[in-house]
């Protein structure tokens, strides 16, 4: 009996944590996982590894504008009231070729956009502003206009001199990335390893997503949730599937995977109730509780350990508070791993669309859509926000950080917001 009541005072006796400090105590425990090479069709959205410097300037040689002529521009200078100044054409220089010969007093190459401007010429003159003629077996161009040197050069470096700074380590690589990588000739990239993440979900009441529904049950819907923000940030998410609330084979599961995996996420059972495993798992001696509550809302019961160095995140059941709490903590942990230099969630600030009157003692996270009018960010909080709702998660661009002093805040108010990952939704 006694052994009971310090099981249950245990359970109720929970030391809340500010948010920004239990983030600091899981974010302590994620370090980048080391290195891997990937072809560089497929580095896209991965975590680039190492600073890339210019190995050659960009570009490589001077490079024409237009396709036309290069010559000398000093050539140009005594046309006047309209007569022609006459170039000998000595070359041909298609883009890809180099020039035959130097350009010198008197003397011009035919060339096309892109190609190398040969020596001796500083200027290249467009097509249209030119005449031709051919004499003796010879070419000729004619100008009317005297040319300013450089005009339709690019010159060599003109993007980047050699061994400058261009893409810095912990960069997530996107299509201009890629475009550097190709022009600097990386066919392998080397990129963070992605970490391998765990999800699984607890509770005798969830059935899998093809099951029919039975009376009393409901279809675990955060296992596929949390297996696209793992994706979403970067991670490898494994769904180990869904256990029934047993003590001993959470036990063993969990065990499994944080030998297994470099990240475990739970969902469910962190609460106060008979069932509630993951609570009392994360309670036991194996390993170092780093807090089972934080002042939050939804995810007031967010729980973390770790054992063995590796985190157990053990997020709450309720969808509202599992979808925050990934963002809040699994999320920067996920980044970290990769090597990333900011974790969490950007802030920014937004008028709130609509009154929010919702009164609470913890900071509370709302799901709001975004709407940017004239410049400037709106965020309308979910008309039903409870930790306990799924469906307003879609529809949510952001999160309004909701400090437990603010009392009835009204239409228009300045409001911080933490913008979720991805493209803003659309206004239906
Ligand atoms: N007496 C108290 N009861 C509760 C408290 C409290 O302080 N005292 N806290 C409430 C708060 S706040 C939350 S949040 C929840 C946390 O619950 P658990 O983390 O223990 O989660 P469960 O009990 O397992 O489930 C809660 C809810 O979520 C549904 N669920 C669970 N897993 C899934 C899933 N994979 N997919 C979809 N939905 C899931 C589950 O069926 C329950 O409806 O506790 C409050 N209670
Ligand atoms: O604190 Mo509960 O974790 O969602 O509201
Ligand atoms: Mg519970």
């Amino acid at each position: 009996m006694d052994r009971h009541r310090d099981k249950a005072d245990q359970k109720f006796q929970r030391k809340a944590l500010q948010v920004q400090e239990a983030q600091a105590r899981v974010m302590q425990y994620a370090k980048p996982l080391g290195t891997e090479e990937v072809p560089l069709s497929q580095c896209c959205g991965r975590v680039l590894a190492e600073p890339l410097r210019a190995p050659h300037p960009f570009p490589a040689f001077n490079r024409s504008g237009m396709d036309g002529y290069a010559l000398r521009a000093a050539d140009t200078l005594s046309c006047h009231a309209g007569e022609p100044v006459w170039l000998e054409v000595i070359d041909n220089i298609p883009c890809g070729a180099v020039a035959s010969a130097e350009i010198t007093e008197g003397t011009a190459a035919r060339i096309m956009t892109g190609a190398q401007v040969p020596k001796g010429a500083d200027t290249v003159v467009m097509i249209e502003i030119t005449e031709s003629r051919e004499s003796d077996g010879k070419s000729y161009v004619g100008l009317r206009k005297p040319q300013q040197a450089g005009s339709n050069i690019t010159p060599v470096g003109f993007e980047l001199q050699e061994s400058e700074l261009v893409l810095p380590a912990g960069r997530t690589i996107a299509a201009g990335d890629i475009a550097v990588l190709a022009a600097f000739g990386s066919p392998v990239v080397k990129v963070q390893r992605r970490p391998k993440v765990a999800v699984f979900a607890t509770g005798t009441e969830l059935l899998e997503v093809d099951e029919p529904l039975q009376p009393g049950k409901i279809r675990n819907s955060n296992s596929p949730m949390l297996e696209a923000l793992v994706r979403e940030a970067g991670g490898e998410a494994v769904i180990l599937g869904a256990i029934a609330d047993d003590l001993e084979l959470a036990r063993s599961r969990v065990q499994m995977a944080l030998e297994n995996y470099d990240l475990v996420i739970t969902t469910g059972g962190v609460s106060v109730g008979d069932y509630d495993i993951m609570g009392d798992l994360v309670r036991e001696k194996s390993g170092e509780m780093l807090f089972n509550k934080v002042t939050m809302r939804p995810g007031s019961v967010t729980t973390a350990a770790v054992r063995g160095g590796k985190l157990l995140l053990a997020l709450s059941g309720n969808p509202g508070a599992s979808f925050v709490g990934f963002h809040l903590f699994a999320r920067p942990v996920i980044s970290l791993m990769l090597g990333t230099e900011r974790p969490l969630l950007p802030e920014m600030s937004a008028f709130i669309g609509t009154d929010y009157n919702r009164v609470n003692n913890f900071t509370r996270f709302v799901r709001a859509r975004l709407e940017i009018r004239d410049g400037m960010l709106h965020a309308y909080p979910a008309v039903i926000d409870e930790s306990s709702v799924m469906v307003t998660i879609k529809d949510s661009d952001c999160l309004i950080v909701v400090p437990p002093e603010a009392r009835g805040l009204k239409a228009g108010d300045k409001v911080k917001v933490l913008k979720l990952p991805g493209e803003l939704r659309r206004q239906e």
